[in-house]
């Protein structure tokens, strides 16, 4: 269910986020362009990404922009956010989304799949800060939103090279949010538990995990998409104004 607030500043917002196509990231699309933002996402998948367009469309008369590439081309990164700010104005808002939630035995890491898995689950995370923070310091504000996990805070196994750099995310946010908070910039970590996105169902959900995963959780519910919307509007408007450097459980309640 998306959240009943409002948040009046964030209308109008030039908002961008990556992995908008699907998950998570397509609940954050739809939640930011009920709130009257200007959305784009970057994303790889066509298909699901012209789905969401279509269906946020739909649902609100307001068609975010879809901004096709691949989060490892660090170029093809920099062209997205430039079109971005040319068709909504300089964005003052980044949500940096997208991941890569494959699993992996220790023995069969290579190290050009580490890299690999770098390449989307935190590099892209520094490059598109760096790509939108001229334009922030110019306007004197803007926040910054990483995804991180608490897969790494339960010591989740089989994905060691993805909780090493859901680990690394605060790391950066903590980095980032020194660096340009003397601009009005604020950055922070949104860490969910356990989200049931389609990906999810189709790859790693069993009744039993699911269960058991929700019994432990104080919120006997199982986490939805819509569920990691309201955290994220919160920390992008003036509402969260003094707040940065922070991480955002969304758990539950389960740690
Ligand atoms: N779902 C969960 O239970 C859960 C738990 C903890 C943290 N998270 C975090 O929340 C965020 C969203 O997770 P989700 O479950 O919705 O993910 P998802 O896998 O369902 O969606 C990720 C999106 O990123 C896109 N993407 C992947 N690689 C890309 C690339 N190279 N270039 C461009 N786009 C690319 C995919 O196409 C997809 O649309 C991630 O940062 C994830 O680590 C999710």
């Amino acid at each position: 269910m998306m959240p009943s607030a409002k948040f009046p500043d964030l209308e109008g917002a030039s908002v961008l986020i990556t992995g908008g196509g699907s998950g998570i990231g397509a609940a954050l699309v739809e939640g930011f362009v009920l709130q009257g933002a200007k959305v784009a996402f970057i994303d790889i998948a066509d298909a699901a990404s012209q789905a969401v367009c279509d269906h946020v469309e739909q649902e609100t008369g307001a068609r975010p922009l879809f901004l096709k590439a691949d989060l490892r081309d660090i170029e093809a990164l920099r062209v997205a956010v430039a079109r971005a700010a040319e068709a909504h104005d300089r964005v003052t808002v980044l949500v940096n989304n997208a991941a890569l939630d494959d699993r992996h035995a220790i023995e069969n890491v290579t190290a050009d799949f580490w890299d690999n898995n770098q390449s989307i689950n935190l590099r892209p995370h520094f490059f598109t800060a760096q790509a939108v923070a001229p334009d922030m310091k110019e306007a004197g504000r803007g926040s910054i939103i990483n995804f991180t996990s608490t897969s790494f805070m339960i010591n989740h196994p089989n994905m060691p090279s993805y909780t090493t750099a859901k680990a690394g995310i605060i790391g950066l946010t903590k980095g980032l949010a020194g660096e340009l908070g003397p601009h009005g910039i604020r950055v922070n970590a949104i860490a969910p538990g356990w989200v049931i996105t389609e990906r999810q169902r189709d790859l790693w959900v069993t009744d039993e995990s699911l269960a058991t995963h929700v019994s432990r959780q104080c919120i006997k519910e199982v986490m939805q998409p819509a569920d990691m919307v309201g955290p994220c509007l919160f920390l992008a408007s003036d509402a969260s104004r003094m707040l940065t450097a922070q991480t955002l459980i969304v758990d539950g309640g389960f740690l």
